[in-house]
């Protein structure tokens, strides 16, 4: 069988068994990877040699580039690594890592040298699951979870939680995450990214605590994300995906009683997920020591580190002590790619897919509507057989344009409408995420607090009414109609309001293959002129 046939197979998630028998057969040429090291050969003069026992050194290992003659090797080199603090999770001594392709094999009777087939069948998968990484010492992508040596309950909670194979993010910025990297990383909306950097960081947390039995428990991990329904939903999948392990953790948001929240702390937790005012707050007035903190997650990596959020985030960074930092967003621009650099040493960017770029599962369909007919065109659509598909998400600009706007659609069309933004009470906010995601109301209107990384389960429908005010925001927006590739449309109403998002916009839209109104384009040429006449007008001041 080809390899690139094999890379296939993985990527469509059929024959993945068969797919991994394979790519370990290519690796090795014979019949898989030698589980033990007293099943390997002694090395003859001249040829490589195991770190560990001396025997024949027949494969490279991954994370180290250090000649290893079986997994066992492997294992008992990846566990000194991580005693000398590499962070590596050493294996339950009872589990061998699976054999995948972890493993650099050489071709030993080559006179020409090694050929590394193994770094061939990594790229090749980069290539065809569209990864790229910049940096140095980035592990080769993984095709299973149980090939990252996680603990065996993470494991089963991973398959209980129905992840049966690692999405394209998780394959490399897992690994990565693992062996202590710090990393920038950006893929899709609804791509899985969250539970790229939750499965390391529960998986440190975890070994750290049955390595370490401190007197007091501090907490060993943090995760900032903007809004509070995101920390909501992070800690919810934290929670699942580290039951039954020494992990416990804690939610610092604003609108519950701090009281709770600090309790909790000193209780002892191993992971802290909360919106950096919040945090904030809590530090200045209440002592929590976080001198054990060693993964810092900032979700929404973009909006944390604009202006806004990046004096509090720096100011919470500054309080930890040189944390593995782990950054994530499914839009970051060169400026915070020169941010993340600065603030972590030898930092390894991962890309999936195209930057920046919608989901390609979102229909995009830009409706040009005069700002007084907005109203009524979205009536009209929710009243459409055809065209309404509940559940749906409305978007707005403003708190008090969410509340007007659900009570007309309730008053006018009859349906069960609720608005959600930043000014309700969190227990509100709780309520109405419940009863929408229950289907108690086909209907929400919200603001930017929806619009970045929550799912919103069944969404398949978003209403742009009005533009955000960026075209990255505008990808998160759009972004809640699809999880996991799963089919969704954004109807998106723009007018001369908008202009200055024109030139992305229409960018944007070309390029995902979507009809763009005949309005659009005239205006942009407009738009260009007038652009043009001001910024003249102002250099001449
Ligand atoms: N390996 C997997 N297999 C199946 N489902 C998965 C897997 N990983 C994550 N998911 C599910 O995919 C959905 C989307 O994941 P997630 O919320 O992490 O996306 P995201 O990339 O963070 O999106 P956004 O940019 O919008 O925040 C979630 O419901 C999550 O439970």
């Amino acid at each position: 069988m080809e390899i690139s046939q094999s890379v296939d197979e993985v990527y469509e998630y059929k024959q993945f068994n068969l797919c991994i028998n394979c790519v370990s057969q290519v690796s090795d040429g014979r019949n898989g990877v030698k589980e033990r090291s007293r099943y390997q050969r002694e090395a003859l003069p001249g040829e490589p040699k195991c770190v560990i026992c001396g025997r024949y050194g027949e494969y490279i290992c991954d994370e180290t580039d250090d000649d290893i003659c079986s997994l066992e090797c492997k294992q008992t080199l990846l566990c000194r690594v991580a005693n000398k603090g590499m962070r590596a999770a050493p294996a339950p001594p009872q589990r061998l890592p699976a054999t995948d392709e972890c493993y650099y094999v050489r071709e030993s009777d080559n006179n020409s040298g090694y050929q590394d087939f193994s770094s061939y069948q990594n790229e090749l998968v980069r290539r065809k699951l569209e990864i790229n990484v910049k940096g140095d010492v980035i592990p080769a992508p993984i095709l299973s979870f149980s090939s990252c040596n996680l603990q065996q309950r993470l494991l089963q909670n991973i398959e209980a939680a129905g992840y049966d194979m690692p999405m394209p993010v998780q394959m490399q910025a897992i690994p990565a995450a693992m062996i202590g990297k710090s990393l920038l990383v950006s893929a899709d909306t609804g791509s899985g990214k969250t539970a790229s950097f939750l499965v390391p960081v529960i998986s440190h947390c975890a070994n750290f605590r049955l390595e370490h039995l401190p007197k007091q428990k501090k907490p060993l991990a943090m995760v900032l994300t903007p809004t509070r329904e995101l920390c909501i939903q992070v800690e919810e999948q934290a929670k699942l995906l580290g039951k039954g392990l020494p992990f416990k953790t804690a939610l610092v948001v604003g609108g519950d009683a701090m009281a709770g929240q600090i309790y909790r702390i000193q209780q002892g937790v191993e992971l802290i997920v909360g919106t950096p005012g919040r945090l904030i707050d809590l530090l200045v007035k209440h002592d929590v020591e976080l001198d054990d903190i060693m993964m810092f997650v900032l979700d929404e990596v973009d909006c944390m580190l604009q202006r806004g959020f990046r004096d509090q985030v720096m100011q919470i960074f500054r309080a930890l002590s040189q944390p593995q930092i782990l950054m994530f967003s499914a839009t970051i621009s060169q400026e915070v790619e020169k941010m993340a650099a600065s603030m972590a040493k030898d930092i390894a960017v991962v890309s999936v897919g195209k930057p920046n770029q919608p989901n390609k599962a979102v229909k995009q369909l830009p409706i040009w509507v005069e700002s007084k007919k907005k109203k009524q065109k979205l009536f009209d659509i929710l009243t459409s057989k055809q065209h309404f598909m509940p559940p749906a998400v409305v978007y707005v600009g403003s708190r008090l344009g969410a509340d007007l706007l659900s009570n007309a659609i309730t008053v006018t069309t009859g349906i069960k409408t609720l608005s959600i933004h930043g000014e309700k009470p969190m227990k509100e906010r709780r309520e109405i995420m419940q009863s929408f995601l229950v289907g108690e109301v086909p209907v929400i209107v919200a603001t930017g607090v929806l619009g970045r990384g929550v799912h919103l389960l069944g969404v398949r429908q978003v209403i742009l009414f009005d533009m955000p005010n960026s075209i990255k925001e505008y990808v998160h927006q759009i972004g809640r109609a699809s999880r996991l590739g799963e089919e969704g449309t954004a109807i998106v109403f723009v007018n001369e309001e908008n202009t200055n998002l024109f030139p992305e916009l229409v960018e944007i839209l070309k390029s995902s293959g979507a009809a763009v109104p005949r309005e659009l384009i005239n205006s942009l040429s407009t738009v260009g002129s007038f652009g043009r006449g001001c910024k003249k007008r102002k250099h001449g001041c």
